[in-house]
């Protein structure tokens, strides 16, 4: 099984990729699905951030106020740290769930759409990992066009993740999302044999994936030959 990292800034176009892997067959696990599910009224991750920031964040029916909660975590750090806290394990755990049903399913190919891919040190467990990238100009422009919000909320919600640049320097594969959709179309044929052609044994055992199954093989090996030694 292969799990590919698809990542980027916000607004920088990860959903509209994730829209054109769908076309094209593949399964998508999307984190703000599961961000979403693991903050639904009565939740355990609804719990936990009620008590941490007051029924003041929730709506008449008792779900949480999204527009209202953003406004607090996305203007001041030290809350906004405070429900990342609260809500990683769920969304990890979330995650892995999906990419865990899907391989049952029998998919060899799954992509990981993840905003904060880097942040929650996720991208060790994909491969290649492809950021979505596109100039701090058209990134306010589209986000705040998007969300129709103003340009300091939309500032806001930018200064909130890693750089893009950043990310952008950590990326297998780069797609440059500064031109139209059909220029983006373009981009994401061209790589997606790149991105799809399974890993040779070689690259497998060079990649994180492959330094972990030889770890974990190394561990039960030696953890056997004790067993079996003690036996003796
Ligand atoms: C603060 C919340 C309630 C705002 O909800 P809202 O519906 O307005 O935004 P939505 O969830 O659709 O997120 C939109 C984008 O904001 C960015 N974003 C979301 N949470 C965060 C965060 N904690 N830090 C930085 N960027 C974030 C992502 O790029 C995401 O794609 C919501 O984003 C949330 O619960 N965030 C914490 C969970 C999380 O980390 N989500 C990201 C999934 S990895
Ligand atoms: N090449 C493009 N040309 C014009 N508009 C685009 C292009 N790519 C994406 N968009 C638009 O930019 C906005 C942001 O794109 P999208 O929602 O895919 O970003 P995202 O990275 O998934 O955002 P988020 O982090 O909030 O989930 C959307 O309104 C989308 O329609």
């Amino acid at each position: 099984m292969r799990v590919i990292g698809l990542t980027g800034g916000i607004a920088t176009g990860k959903s509209t990729v994730s829209n054109l892997f769908k076309a094209n067959g593949f399964p998508v696990v999307d984190a703000d699905v599961v961000a979403r599910d693991v903050l639904k009224k009565g939740t355990g991750g609804w719990r936990k951030v009620v008590a941490a920031f007051g029924e003041d964040i929730l709506l008449e029916n008792g779900e949480v106020d999204r527009p209202k909660l953003g406004q607090i975590v996305f203007t001041d750090p030290s809350k906004r740290q405070l429900l990342n806290r609260l809500l990683a394990s769920y969304i990890s755990y979330g995650i892995l769930w999906e990419v865990f049903k899907l391989w049952i399913k029998g998919c060899n190919i799954i992509i990981l759409d993840v905003p904060l891919l880097f942040e929650a040190k996720m991208d060790r467990w994909t491969n290649p990992i492809i950021v979505v990238w596109v100039d701090p100009e058209t990134q306010l422009k589209r986000l705040m066009e998007r969300d129709r919000t103003s340009a300091q909320d939309a500032q806001n919600r930018i200064n909130a993740q890693m750089p893009l640049d950043e990310k952008r320097s950590k990326a297998d594969i780069v797609i440059d999302n500064n031109g139209s959709l059909e220029d983006l179309n373009e981009n994401f044929r061209k790589i997606l044999d790149q991105v799809t052609k399974p890993l040779t044994w070689t690259e497998f055992w060079l990649s994180r994936q492959g330094a972990i199954v030889a770890i974990v093989s190394i561990f039960s090996g030696v953890l056997g030959c004790k067993k079996l030694v003690a036996r003796l």
